[in-house]
């Protein structure tokens, strides 16, 4: 039902936009590219345009590399260091150029995966300009759009592509590993990905050089790190789970060395949420009242994060953090969900109870 609303959005900005712009993780296009919009697009006939953020965790070879392969036309930008911006602009202009023709306004819309960098790279394209972002007589209220150039705008709040295959999610790390009942399924998958977009990675990682198949890549991963049952027998499962808490954290990337330090963390926590009831949703102060000592126990630079489905919520734990937002924003990323309500404790290091919807 929620993926069905979460497309009804996506549909309505393609309508809206006269271009589209697919925002894909750079670290990680195949996954991130979604088929089934560039498919709606190609349907509306629509012009689209692909932009790999977060180019700096790349390398430049890679880039160019997907760049040559690519059917659709490709930008490599890292919004967060401001670089590639400009060509952006420029490869938004040319496409515009063949519409203006027949009209004279045209509105750009990002779509893409939850984390991707869309918002950062719209605040990027806003630039420093007062001119920002300026209510349209007529426009939907609440929306907005913000200028590129005269006739070029671009719309204010992005389309959210929903994860609706739950190995993706997982893959994404929308779901904690740990939590998985059958996590093989999803390892294998993770493998395929990485098989098909750089297995070097595993080459680097755990010195695997036979690629065979996906299982057997998995069972050699289990030997190599001991993850070994009674019998002798590699325990696959569990092998599994610590491939996928691996990538999840972040410790085990694309690209060894070019690692996104400051999204690593560790999932913690389940004492408190085994612990939660119904009475405690109502509010995250009660959840702090009952386990505060619990929680601030665990508070220093450690990022700790906890996320729990109760009676229709779910209820997030993040610790470790300069400010409540940082936590606040990493549970929203990893849930692609909103806090609803938050309450946030601790002095130097901090901590953060969120309800999400
Ligand atoms: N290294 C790097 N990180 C980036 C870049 N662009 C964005 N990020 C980071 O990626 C994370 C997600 O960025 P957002 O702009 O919030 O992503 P979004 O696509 O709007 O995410 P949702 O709001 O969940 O849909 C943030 O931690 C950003 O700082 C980039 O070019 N390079």
């Amino acid at each position: 039902m929620k993926q069905r609303k979460a497309w009804r959005v996506v549909r309505e900005v393609i309508d809206e936009a006269d271009i589209i712009v697919e925002v894909v993780d750079a670290r990680d296009p195949i996954g991130t590219r979604n088929r089934k919009l560039e498919r709606l697009v190609k349907e509306e006939g629509k012009p689209l345009l692909i932009v790999m953020n977060k180019a700096d965790l790349v390398p430049k070879e890679w880039a160019e590399e997907y760049k040559r392969k690519s059917e659709i036309p490709v930008v490599f930008i890292s919004a967060r260091e401001r670089k590639g911006t400009g060509i952006l602009r420029r490869e938004i202009k040319k496409l515009a150029k063949g519409l203006l023709d027949y009209q004279d306004k045209v509105k750009v819309a990002l779509i893409g995966y939850p984390n991707v960098g869309k918002s950062t790279i719209i605040n990027t394209l806003k630039g420093k300009k007062a001119v920002g972002t300026a209510p349209i007589p007529g426009y939907t209220k609440g929306k907005q759009l913000i200028r590129l150039s005269k006739k070029i705008w671009l719309l204010d709040s992005p389309g959210v592509v929903p994860i609706d295959d739950f190995d993706e999610l997982v893959i994404k790390g929308g779901f904690p590993a740990d939590k998985i009942e059958e996590p093989v399924k999803p390892a294998l998958k993770l493998i395929g990905r990485i098989l098909e977009t750089r297995k070097e990675a595993l080459t680097e990682k755990f010195g695997i050089e036979d690629f065979s198949s996906e299982e057997d890549i998995l069972r050699e991963i289990g030997k190599r790190k001991g993850i070994i049952r009674k019998g002798g027998e590699v325990d696959l499962e569990e092998t599994a789970r610590w491939l996928l808490r691996e990538w999840q954290t972040g410790r085990f990337t694309l690209f060894g060395k070019e690692e996104e330090k400051g999204q690593e963390f560790v999932w913690d926590f389940e004492d408190v949420l085994d612990g939660i009831e119904k009475d405690l949703l109502l509010d995250p102060r009660r959840i702090l009242w009952k386990y505060g000592e619990e929680l601030r126990e665990k508070l220093d630079n450690t990022k700790r994060v906890g996320i729990r489905e109760i009676e229709g919520f779910t209820v997030g734990i993040a610790t470790g953090f300069k400010k409540c937002d940082g936590g606040i924003k990493l549970l929203e990323k990893l849930t692609g969900k909103h806090a609803l309500a938050s309450e946030c404790f601790g002095k130097k290091w901090k901590g953060v109870v969120v309800i999400m919807e």
